[in-house]
């Protein structure tokens, strides 16, 4: 006999789908890591390397536009190619090294990676905890650019402007139509999922119209 409404544990064992009427995302593991699945959402042809051609084609296809594709492509691949390189002459192709994306970390971040690129719950749960003022479970722009605010450090210019840039560049591709950044987008920009997610998303706006 099934009974209608789902249990904690149904939850929990189903891996991705529906329960009733929950949604249930398939939950991040605590060894995963995450931010190479991140990364590698724009590696296209899966070979462990992108190129910047890969970066502004990934990033058309979840919906950005030719100028801030251009401007991602040029700026990600710039700044990440040498530092996850293993060789220290620098490649004019700028190829980024997905196993090596966590040497890319810079400061003035969340913390929501640990320094192997794995999800830290914690600090995924603090960012809602210290600035989701207005509704539990997402975040205004205002309160978006306080926790931006808050996570800088002391003369880390680099690591200030590319906390700046990664945070504005999700709240423009994936804020909701009330303009707040719902939680379960900021889980999914962890660890790659919101990547697919507005792909689909994009690919049938585009066979609609
Ligand atoms: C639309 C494209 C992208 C968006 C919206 C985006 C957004 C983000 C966000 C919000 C974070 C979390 C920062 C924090 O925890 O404070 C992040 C981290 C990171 N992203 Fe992306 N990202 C994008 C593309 C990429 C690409 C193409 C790469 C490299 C191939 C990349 C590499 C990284 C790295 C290395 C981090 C870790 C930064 C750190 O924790 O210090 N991202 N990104
Ligand atoms: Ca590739």
């Amino acid at each position: 006999m099934s009974s209608s409404s789902p249990t904690s544990l149904d939850i929990k064992n189903q891996k991705e789908g529906f329960v009733g009427a929950i949604e249930v995302k398939k939950p991040i593991l605590d060894h995963e890591n995450v931010l190479q699945k991140h990364a590698g959402f724009f590696d296209l042809n899966k070979d462990g390397v992108i190129y910047p051609w890969e970066t502004f084609q990934a990033m058309r296809e979840i919906g950005s536009g030719l100028l801030l594709s251009t401007a991602a492509a040029v700026f990600i691949n710039v700044s990440l190619s040498h530092s996850t390189r293993p060789v220290c002459f620098p490649s004019f192709l700028f190829p980024i090294e997905v196993k090596n994306i966590k040497f890319g970390k810079h400061g003035s971040d969340s913390g929501v990676y640990d320094s192997e690129g794995r999800f830290v719950a914690s600090k995924f749960e603090e960012i809602f905890i210290k600035h989701a003022h207005t509704y539990p479970n997402a975040l205004t722009h205002d309160e978006l650019k306080e926790m931006i605010k808050t996570n800088r450090e002391p003369n880390d210019f680099k690591g200030r402007i590319g906390g700046f840039v990664e945070w504005e560049v999700l709240y423009k591709l994936a804020k909701d139509k009330n303009g707040l950044l719902q939680k379960e987008t900021i889980r999914g920009v962890y660890d790659g999922t919101l990547f697919e997610a507005l792909k689909k998303e994009h690919t049938k706006i585009k066979n609609l119209s």
